[in-house]
């Protein structure tokens, strides 16, 4: 766990970049700050492994205040990403990922061969490591930052808009790569960007400052989303933060009915049992399928809510893990399930907001017992592991 208790940090110029900051990012989970354009997220992360010295306040890293330990040693122990990667432009991918082991005194060899294996867990083929990072893509370049920041199989994670830089396609499969990374490794990461989507698909609880390094909301994305704490966080949240808390909620709830006969559309199977396609029955035979999008248990409602306004069938076929039909769920109950789901997250008007609270224990849960929701439907989607995403 990183703890900041009263931690300031002032600049030589005058400039207060964190005020009063106490927060507590806990282990194992990805702590994301966000906030607009100089309100204190980098400064905040720098502070972590001091590369920013705080003017007063104290930083515990698992426990230890940081200020006892050396400042290059705790820098090695800390796994640090930017944006546009920082490799290292005149050596391999391969020594560019082995830095860090090679400093920690590892021997070439060894700090080679776990260079080599991070490089296939982040999703490189193995002839990368031979490259030099102009030849590769940005994103290939992001994955390389990755890479090199666990090499030494650090405990903390920080990444400073690690994915700012390359195109929203790419983006999406890194976000979904880091969420893989961290199901397996479990690392206790800070995160920083200026995407509420991003901080939203990605944080376990998600930081909101404002100019002057102020921490405003401290909470999980769904809370976050149904109870912005001011009129501040509601705005950097965006005009879609309805349809983005949908995002977090799943489909399994969902009730599923069997697959419509004898109207006017009918869902045309493979011989697995595949969703291929709907035929319109009011349509001459050769007439095209029209394109289907099942969805499984583990999809984002807004995922269902988007099939369900773009099909014309009104109707969103269903399929299990290995895509197989189960069924398909109506448009209506897709709608009183997101509205249920809205309601269980707090969002019925006149629910309090709840305010930054340093101490992640200190905030509510939301009521959603009294729902007619299941807590599958409330699970974040991500979690499962295929947020927002169709099957195919
Ligand atoms: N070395 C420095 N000397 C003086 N002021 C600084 C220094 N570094 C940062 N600042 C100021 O401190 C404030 C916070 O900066 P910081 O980089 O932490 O913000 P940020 O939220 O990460 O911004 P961005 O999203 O634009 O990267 C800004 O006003 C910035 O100009």
């Amino acid at each position: 766990m990183i703890r900041f208790d009263a931690v300031d940090k002032r600049f030589p110029n005058g400039t207060t970049a964190v005020s009063r900051l106490t927060m507590e990012m806990p282990e194992g989970g990805i702590t994301v700050l966000v906030g607009s354009s100089g309100c204190g997220k980098t400064t905040t992360l720098r502070m972590i492994n001091r590369m920013v010295e705080p003017t007063s306040g104290t930083i515990h890293v698992g426990g230890t205040d940081i200020r006892s330990q050396d400042a290059a040693e705790l820098r090695r122990s800390i796994g640090y990403v930017i944006q546009q990667a920082g490799l290292f432009p005149h050596r391999t991918i391969l020594d560019n990922v082995a830095t860090v082991p090679l400093l920690l005194g590892w021997g070439r060899r060894k700090a080679r061969a776990r260079a080599a294996e991070l490089l296939e867990t982040v999703g490189l083929a193995a002839d990368t490591g031979r490259r030099y990072p102009h030849q590769l893509s940005g994103g290939q370049q992001q994955r390389v930052g990755v890479a090199r920041a666990l090499a030494a199989d650090p405990p903390v994670l920080l990444m400073d808009e690690p994915f700012g830089a390359v195109d929203p396609v790419v983006r999406t499969q890194l976000q979904d790569e880091l969420l893989r990374l961290q199901r397996e490794l479990n690392k206790t990461i800070v995160f920083v960007t200026h995407d509420v989507d991003e901080a939203v698909r990605l944080g376990d609880r998600i930081a909101v400052f404002r100019t002057g390094g102020h921490l405003v909301q401290y909470a999980e994305p769904a809370e976050l989303l149904a109870r912005p704490a001011d009129g501040f966080v509601a705005d950097f949240l965006g005009a879609e933060r309805g349809l983005k808390l949908l995002s977090l909620s799943t489909l399994a709830g969902v009730p599923q009915a069997t697959a419509p006969e004898g109207g006017r559309w009918r869902l045309v199977l493979d011989g697995s049992r595949s969703p291929l396609g709907w035929r319109d029955n009011d349509a001459t035979d050769d007439a095209p399928l029209l394109p289907v999008r099942a969805l499984r248990d583990t999809d984002s409602l807004l995922a269902a809510l988007d099939e369900s306004v773009a099909s014309p069938t009104g109707v969103v076929a269903r399929v299990d893990a290995d895509g197989v039909l189960t069924g398909v769920s109506s448009r209506d109950d897709i709608h009183d399930h997101a509205a249920a789901a809205h309601r269980a997250a707090g969002t019925a008007l006149g629910v309090p907001a709840t305010g930054a609270t340093g101490s992640p224990a200190a905030d509510t849960a939301p009521d959603a017992a009294s729902e007619a929701v299941s807590a599958d439907a409330v699970a974040p989607a991500k979690h499962a592991g295929q947020a927002g995403g169709g099957a195919s």
